[in-house]
C-alpha cells in the first residue's frame, strides 16, 4: 500500500482557516477519489467539478481544491466541514504545482513544443538527437512516452496528476532528458504549469480545435501561454520565424527576457534553413548556425520535416548540447510512425505514404511536401473526424483538391456523428475548390485505400491522410481495429496478387 501522506503546505496549498490535512493522493475525477485524497473540483466544459464534491467526500476526500464558483455550488456539502477547503483563483494552476510537488523528481532537462502541427515529430527528433549524444531521453505526447522508458498516454498533454506521476517514474528509471508536446488544451488548462522547462518551441499555427477555442486568436493565445507563462524568464524560446505568428511569439519571449533562437528560412534566423534538394528517399540540406554554413542529409520525405528537425536541434542546443555534436546526429534521424511514412510500394515503383495530416494546413503542407519527391500523379485519401471542429471539414477537402491530382473522400473516426454527413462536408469543400475534377466518395476506409492504390501508375504516389499511427477507427463508441499502413500493404498485396 502507498503509505505516503503529505500536508497541504508541502503541496504549496493553504486551506481556509489554516486547517491542515494529510493527503494520500490527488484526483480530478470524483470516481478516482480514495480515502485521504485531495479532490480538485475544476471548472469544466460540460459541468463544474464542484457538482461532484459530495461524491468525492463520500469516497473519503479530506481536502477540496476549487474556485469561488465551486465553493458556491457545493456550499451545502462544504459547510459540514468534513474536508479542508483550498480556494484558488486558478485551481488548475494550483493543482499543477501541487501535482509536481506530490510526485517529486522530473527529468533534469526538459523542453516542450507547441504549434498546430509538428509537435510529435519535433519531440521525437529531439529525443533521437539526445539518444545519439548518449543521453537517457524520452519524448512524451500523442504517441505516449517513447525512448529510454516507455508508457502509454491517453492525451497529448496529460492531466497534471498523470503527467507528474509519469515524469517522476521516468526520472527514477534514470531518464535525464525529456521533450514533451504542449497541446492548446493542455496549456489552456494549465496541465504543464509545474514542469521545469529549459526551452520551449513554437512550430506553426493553422486552423484546428475551434470546437474548443472560440476563435483562431483564442487558440493562438492558448499556445502562446507556453512562452508567456510556463517557460521561465531564464528559459530559451525556439521560434519558427517563417510562420506568420512567429513574430508575435518572438515579441512575447523578448518581453519576458527569454533568449530566443529563431529557426526558419527568414533572414535573421540563428538556425537558418538555406536550401533543400529532394530525392525519392530524402533530402540534402544546407543550413547555417549563427552564420556558419553546414550541410547534412536527412533520410526523411517532406520539406517540412527539415523545419521540424531544425526546431528539434534548436531545442536540444537551447537545453545545453554542443551545436556541432547536435548537427552530426542529423543524418541518423528516423521518421516518426505515421508521419510521411513510406508504408508500401507497388511493383511499378509507385509509393504509398501514410501521414497524420488532419487539419487543412497539414493536408496542404503534406501534399506540397510530397510533390518534389514524386514524378507522376498524387492521389489523396482524406476524411475528417467526428465530434471535432466542423469548420475544418470543407477546408480539408479543399486543401486536398487543390494539391492532389485525385481525391478519395472517406471516413476518419466518425465517432458519434453520421459518417455520410461528415463526408458530405469534406466533399463539398473538395468540389468547390476546383484543382482536380477527380473527387470520389468511398465511405469504407479499407476500400478507399484499395481504390487509391489501384489508381497508381509508375511514378505515382498515394498519400493516406488523417490517421497516421492510429490503430483504430472510432465509430459510434466502438473502436474497430484499423491501421492505414497495414491496409496499404494489404491493398498492394491484393492487387499485385491479382496481376
Ligand atoms: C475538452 C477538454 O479538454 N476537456 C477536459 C476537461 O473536461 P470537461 O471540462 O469537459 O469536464 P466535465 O465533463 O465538464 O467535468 C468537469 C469536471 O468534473 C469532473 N468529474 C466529472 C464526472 C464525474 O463523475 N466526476 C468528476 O469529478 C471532471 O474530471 C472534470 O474535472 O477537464 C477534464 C479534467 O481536467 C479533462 O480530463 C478533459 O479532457 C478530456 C478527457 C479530453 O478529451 N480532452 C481532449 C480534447 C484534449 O485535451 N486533447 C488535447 C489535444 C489533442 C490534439 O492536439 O489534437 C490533448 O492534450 O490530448
Ligand atoms: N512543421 C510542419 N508544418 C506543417 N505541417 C506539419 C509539420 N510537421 C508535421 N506536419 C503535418 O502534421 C501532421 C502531424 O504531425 P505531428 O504528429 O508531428 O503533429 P502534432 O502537432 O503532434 O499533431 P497533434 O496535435 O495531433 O498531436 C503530419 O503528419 C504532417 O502532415
Ligand atoms: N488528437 C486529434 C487527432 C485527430 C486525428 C484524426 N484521425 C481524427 O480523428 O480527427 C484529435 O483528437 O482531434
Ligand atoms: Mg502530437
Amino acid at each position: 500500500m502507498n503509505a505516503k501522506r503529505v500536508s497541504l503546505a508541502e503541496l504549496g496549498l493553504t486551506a481556509q482557516g489554516g486547517r491542515d490535512a494529510r493527503i494520500t493522493g490527488l484526483s480530478v475525477d470524483s470516481r478516482d477519489v480514495r480515502e485521504g485524497h485531495l479532490f480538485a473540483a475544476l471548472p469544466g466544459v460540460q459541468a463544474h467539478g464542484a457538482s461532484y464534491i459530495e461524491a468525492a467526500l463520500e469516497r473519503g476526500a479530506v481536502a477540496i481544491l476549487t474556485d469561488a464558483e465551486g465553493a458556491r455550488i457545493a456550499a451545502q456539502a462544504l459547510e459540514r466541514g468534513e474536508a479542508a477547503l483550498v480556494l484558488a483563483e486558478a485551481p488548475r494552476e494550483a493543482l499543477a504545482h501541487a501535482a509536481a510537488l506530490w510526485s517529486g523528481p522530473q527529468p533534469a532537462t526538459m523542453v516542450a513544443v507547441t504549434g498546430t502541427n509538428g509537435k510529435t515529430s519535433v519531440a521525437t527528433f529531439a529525443r533521437q538527437i539526445w539518444e545519439h549524444l548518449g543521453r537517457m531521453a524520452v519524448n512524451l505526447g500523442t504517441t505516449g512516452v517513447e525512448g529510454a522508458w516507455t508508457h502509454p498516454l491517453a492525451h497529448t498533454t496529460p492531466e497534471p496528476v498523470t503527467l507528474h506521476r509519469v515524469l517522476a517514474e521516468a526520472a527514477r528509471a534514470g531518464v535525464t532528458h525529456a521533450a514533451m508536446e504542449a497541446s492548446s488544451h493542455g496549456l489552456d488548462q494549465h496541465r504543464l504549469d509545474g514542469v521545469w522547462l529549459s526551452a520551449a518551441g513554437f512550430t506553426n499555427l493553422t486552423q484546428d480545435h475551434l470546437d474548443y477555442h472560440d476563435s483562431l486568436d483564442a487558440y493562438f493565445a492558448a499556445k502562446a501561454q507556453l512562452f508567456g507563462r510556463v517557460l521561465p524568464e531564464e528559459g530559451v524560446a525556439v521560434v519558427n520565424l517563417d510562420d506568420p505568428r512567429g513574430a508575435e511569439v518572438l515579441a512575447m519571449a523578448e518581453a519576458r527576457g527569454q533568449e530566443v533562437i529563431g529557426v526558419g528560412r527568414a533572414e535573421g534566423a540563428r538556425l537558418r534553413l538555406e536550401a533543400q534538394r529532394f530525392d525519392s528517399t530524402g533530402q540534402e540540406l544546407r543550413f547555417s548556425w549563427q552564420g556558419h554554413p553546414q550541410m547534412t542529409r536527412l533520410d526523411l520525405v517532406g520539406g517540412f520535416q527539415a523545419e521540424n528537425v531544425l526546431m528539434a536541434a534548436g531545442l536540444v542546443i537551447a537545453a545545453g548540447e554542443d551545436p556541432a555534436d547536435v548537427f552530426a546526429t542529423l543524418p541518423e534521424l528516423r521518421g516518426v510512425r505515421g508521419r510521411m511514412q513510406l508504408a508500401a510500394q507497388r511493383q511499378n515503383g509507385a509509393a504509398v505514404f501514410v501521414d497524420y495530416a488532419h487539419t487543412p494546413g497539414a493536408i496542404e503542407t503534406a501534399l506540397k511536401a510530397l510533390r518534389p519527391h514524386v514524378m507522376g500523379r498524387i492521389v489523396a485519401v482524406v476524411g475528417a473526424g467526428g465530434d471535432r471542429d466542423r469548420g475544418k471539414r470543407p477546408l480539408m477537402g479543399a486543401a486536398a483538391a487543390a494539391h492532389a491530382d485525385a481525391v478519395i473522400v472517406t471516413d476518419d473516426n466518425p465517432r458519434s456523428e453520421e459518417p455520410s454527413a461528415i463526408r458530405a462536408a469534406v466533399l463539398q469543400g473538395a468540389r468547390e475548390a476546383g484543382g482536380t475534377e477527380a473527387v470520389t466518395e468511398v465511405g469504407d476506409r479499407a476500400e478507399a485505400i484499395l481504390r487509391g492504390v489501384d489508381a497508381l501508375g509508375p511514378g505515382d504516389a498515394l498519400l493516406v491522410c488523417g490517421k497516421g499511427h492510429e490503430t483504430g477507427q472510432v465509430v459510434a463508441g466502438a473502436v474497430l481495429p484499423f491501421d492505414d499502413a497495414e491496409q496499404a500493404s494489404v491493398a498492394v498485396a491484393a492487387l499485385e496478387g491479382r496481376a
